[in-house]
Parts: structure tokens; sequence; C-alpha cells
């Protein structure tokens, strides 16, 4: 019988171990190093924010569901090394004691490991990432100190604004920097982020951008962080300023992108031919881009890890590819976007335009009635929809993003979607709906 080891089970191990014990008889070893499984630190922000009832409905799964399915299952046991001439991976137990599996075929789902700022001082206490279930229990602990009053969060994206908006609802007094000089630069444009800089100083974060850490200081715990503008007092850091993949176990074998990440194929296949590589710790296919990129989300975890375990189960699929849609709501001001802004887009030298339109969800008429921004971001020559960004206090709007996903990788063009059937109600939208007006307004 084939057998298959995943290294790593948070989604996309997870996923993959699914898509293989659900299509075949194969067997399956499940390596973690983790005690938990399937923790969604999406929902860490809502935890620690004291917006949902406790953490335990951010575990979806656990290992009896994957026993109950044939697949052996080894937590808190960390690979050490991988030998993919002899096809063996080696693992150790946190007992200490040494563990040999081998495979005919491997899928690494190593995930990414937060970016650590090199800056003198990082070894002092109270600092920390947030990306583990073990740190957002720390977090939540440190919250619930009366005596720990200031939070600096180093970066705004999408980690940091969540974590932001979560010490504040938790009474503290958050400060807030990034590098660039304004929040989720690398999802929105400036039309969109004005808005949520707005929200997030209305709700009372100080905000500092542009504005770069050089020092930690204290005696054991931070005390002080130092800028290039000033020396803060803080008694908790929460660094979030990106990811990189986690290629440790097999970056000298394997191909690589740019950043590091494990370079895949449709099928998610490595280099080497019976490795697989899913999720944060492996590249994706970008419609928008038409071409090879990295964008580390559960999104894209759970999708690559569905394509590797069919094709490993003897059912050749191809990753339809991916937009990186996303995300975000603060205090009620809700903001998602897919593709590429009109700024990232210029970052992977895409030649864009755009259309924008503010609007009413509903007709005038309508008693509840939100207001909401489009921006809709397209290739100059092709006039292919690359990219759409929306806001508003509604969150009707996913909806909407999820149809320009489907837009870009189907290579709709913005004059397309002008005339595209968008049916009326008032109850949902207007005769003429925002997106047709965007549309039919484009250059
Ligand atoms: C606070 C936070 C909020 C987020 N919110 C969202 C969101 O709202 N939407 C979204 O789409 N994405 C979100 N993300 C991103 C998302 O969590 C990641 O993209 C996703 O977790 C990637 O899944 P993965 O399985 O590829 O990797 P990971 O979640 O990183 O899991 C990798 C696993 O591999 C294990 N592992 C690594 N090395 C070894 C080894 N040598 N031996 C054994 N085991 C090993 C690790 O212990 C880990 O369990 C968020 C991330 C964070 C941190
Ligand atoms: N809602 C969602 O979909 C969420 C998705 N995620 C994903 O998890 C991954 C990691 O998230 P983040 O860590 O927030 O990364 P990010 O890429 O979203 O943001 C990192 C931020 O740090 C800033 N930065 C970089 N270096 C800096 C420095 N030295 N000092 C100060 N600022 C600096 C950048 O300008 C950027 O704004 C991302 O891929 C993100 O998309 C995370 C949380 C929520």
């Amino acid at each position: 019988m084939a057998k298959t080891v995943i290294i790593g089970t948070n989604h996309a191990g997870l996923a993959a171990a699914n898509a293989i014990l659900d299509n075949s008889d194969q067997e399956v070893v499940m390596i973690e190093r983790n005690e938990n499984f399937s923790y969604l630190s999406c929902g860490t922000a809502l935890w620690v924010g004291k917006q949902i009832d406790g953490v335990d409905g951010l575990f979806y799964t656990n290992r009896e569901d994957f026993e109950a399915k044939g697949a052996k299952v080894r937590t808190q046991t960390t690979v050490e090394s991988i030998d993919f001439d002899g096809k063996v991976v080696h693992a150790i137990t946190q007992q200490g004691d040494k563990v040999e599996e081998s495979y005919d075929k491997l899928v690494l789902a190593t995930g990414s490991i937060p970016i650590s700022p090199k800056v003198p001082g990082r070894e002092l206490e109270n600092i920390t990432f947030m990306k583990k279930y073990e740190e957002g229990q720390n977090i939540d602990q440190m919250f619930e100190n009366e005596n720990v009053k200031n939070i600096a969060v180093i970066g705004a994206g999408y980690i940091g604004v969540e974590m932001a908006e979560a010490a504040k609802r938790r009474n503290k007094n958050v400060l807030l920097f990034d590098a660039l000089d304004r929040c989720l630069p690398n999802y929105y444009d400036t039309w969109f982020t004005d808005d949520m800089d707005k929200n997030l100083a209305d709700h009372g974060i100080e905000l500092h951008y542009g504005e770069l850490v050089k020092e930690y200081k204290g005696s054991d715990k931070v005390e002080q962080i130092v800028t290039e503008k000033g020396e803060y007092d803080v008694d908790l850091v929460i660094n979030a300023i990106g990811f990189l993949p986690n290629n440790q176990l097999a970056k000298d074998h394997l191909e690589l992108f740019a950043n590091g990440a494990y370079l895949v194929d449709r099928h998610q296949q490595t280099s080497d031919p019976d490795v697989y590589a899913v999720g944060d710790c492996a590249t994706v296919y970008s419609n928008a881009l038409q071409g090879t990129t990295y964008i580390a989300l559960a999104s894209n975890a759970l999708r690559t890890g569905i394509v590797a375990g069919e094709n490993i189960a003897g059912n050749p699929v191809e990753s339809p590819g991916v937009q990186g849609s996303n995300g975000i709501s603060i205090f009620g001001h809700h903001m998602v976007s897919t593709g590429y802004s009109v700024e990232s887009a210029a970052k992977f030298n895409l030649d864009v335009k755009y259309t924008d339109i503010e609007d009413t969800q509903k007709p005038e008429f309508m008693k509840e009635n939100d207001s909401i921004k489009l921006r809709i971001v397209y290739e100059t020559g092709s006039r292919r929809i690359v990219g759409a960004q929306m806001s508003s206090t509604t969150s009707d709007i996913s909806m909407a993003i999820h149809m320009f996903s489907l837009a870009i990788e189907r290579q709709v063009t913005i004059d397309e979607l002008g005339m595209l059937d968008l049916f009326f109600l008032p109850h949902f939208n207007q005769p003429y709906n925002y997106i047709n007006k965007a549309a039919l307004a484009a250059e």
C-alpha cells in the first residue's frame, strides 16, 4: 500500500490528509510539533478582544477525527531532517525518542514563521509574536493584567490592525507602528486606508507611521521602545511585520521562490516529484499576475492542501490559482479586497487603470442603507480585471468581492462587467448596481 507522510498538520496539512483519506485507501502518517490541531489564528483577535466567548470554537478538528479514518497521528513530534534519497523522515518526540517514517509521497505543510525584527533588546520578556495558540493565551493573560497598560503593536498589516483593535477593546493604551505611512499598505490603496486610519484613531489608537523601532529597552521585561522619532513606555510589544515560509527542512533540496517558499506547480508538486508542498510554505499561482507568487492565507492553505491530497490519491487535479482575496473588520468598518490594488500592481509591474464609485447600497428611499466604496483595477492593454477593493459598514460587500475573485480568475474585462446582469430589488441594491455603474464609468 502506498504511504504518504504529512509534516505539519494545521490547515494545509489537515486538508491534504482529508483529501487522501477520503479518496483512497493509502497509508497516511501525520506528524505535528504542537499538541493541538487546527488552531484558527484568524479568530485570535476576536477571542483576546472578547468579542467571542472563549477560544474553544477556534479548533475545528482533532486527532481522533483522523485516527477514525485510519491515519497514524504523531503530535508533539518534530521532524528534524529528511533523507530525500532514502525517502525517510527523521523526527523526535517531546520525550526525546527518535522516530523514523519511510514514505512514497511526502507533503510539506510546515507553514510560515513570523519575521523577527533585528532590533537590540529583542530577547527581553513581554515581546511576542501572534501566530501560535500559546502566544494567544499569553497575550490574553497579559491583557487581563491591570499593570499591563501600554501595548505597542509593530506592523499595521492584518495581524497588527486586528490586535490593536483587540487591545483597545480590553481598555489598553495602544500604539500602532508601521514602517510605511499608513495601515494595510499591502492590500489597499490610500483611498481605503485613510478611512481605516481615521477609524483606528477615532477609537483611540495612537498611530505612529513611518516610524521604525530601533531598540527595545528594559531590565528583564521590555519597558520602552525607541524609534527614530521618540521613546515610548510600553508593557507589552506585539510584533507583526509579516511571515516568511518555513522552509527549514528542504531548503537545500528543493527549488525555492525568491522569498524561500517551496516552488510548486499547479499540482502542488515541488522540484522533487515525490514531494508536495502546501499552504504557507509554498508558492501559489496568481491569476491577477498570471504567474507565481507568495500569499500566506488560510484560504490558500486549505485549497492547496486539497489539490495535493487529490493528486496523491490518484485524481489529477490542477489548482485554478488564487486571487489572494482577503478581508478585515475593525470596529464595524469592513474592508475586503481581491487581486491587486493600484499600488501593489505597480510593484508587480502590472500597468493598470482603475474606476471608483462611492454610493449607497440601496435606493435612497430605503431606511437601512449603507454607503459603499468600490475600486475596480484593470489592466491597461487587455482591460481584464486584476483587482477590486471595497469598504462599507455592511458585511454584504463580502459577497460582491467573491464575484470579483471569479472575474479575475476567468479574465473578465471591465467592459464585460458593465453590462453584467445584476438583479434589482430595493432590499438589496439599486436598479443600476454600483458594480455596473463603476464598470460603465471606466475610461
Ligand atoms: C493572528 C493571525 C490571523 C490570521 N487571520 C487570517 C484570516 O483571517 N484569513 C486567512 O485566510 N488567513 C489568516 N491568517 C493566516 C493563516 O493563519 C495562515 O495562512 C495559515 O495558518 C497557514 O496554514 P498552514 O497549514 O500552511 O501553516 P501553519 O498554520 O503555519 O501550520 C504549519 C504547521 O506545521 C507544524 N510544523 C512546522 N514545522 C514542523 C516540523 N519540523 N515538524 C512537525 N511539525 C511542524 C507547525 O507546528 C504548524 O502546526 C492569520 C494568521 C495569524 C497568525
Ligand atoms: N484577515 C486576514 O485575512 C488576515 C490575514 N493574515 C495573513 O497573515 C500573514 C501575516 O500577517 P502580518 O504579519 O500582519 O503581515 P502583513 O504583510 O499583513 O503586514 C505586515 C506589516 O508590517 C509592516 N512592516 C514590515 N517591516 C516593518 C518594520 N521593520 N517595522 C514596522 N513595520 C514593518 C509592513 O509595512 C506591513 O504593513 C499575511 O499573509 C496576512 O495576509 C493575518 C491576519 C488576518
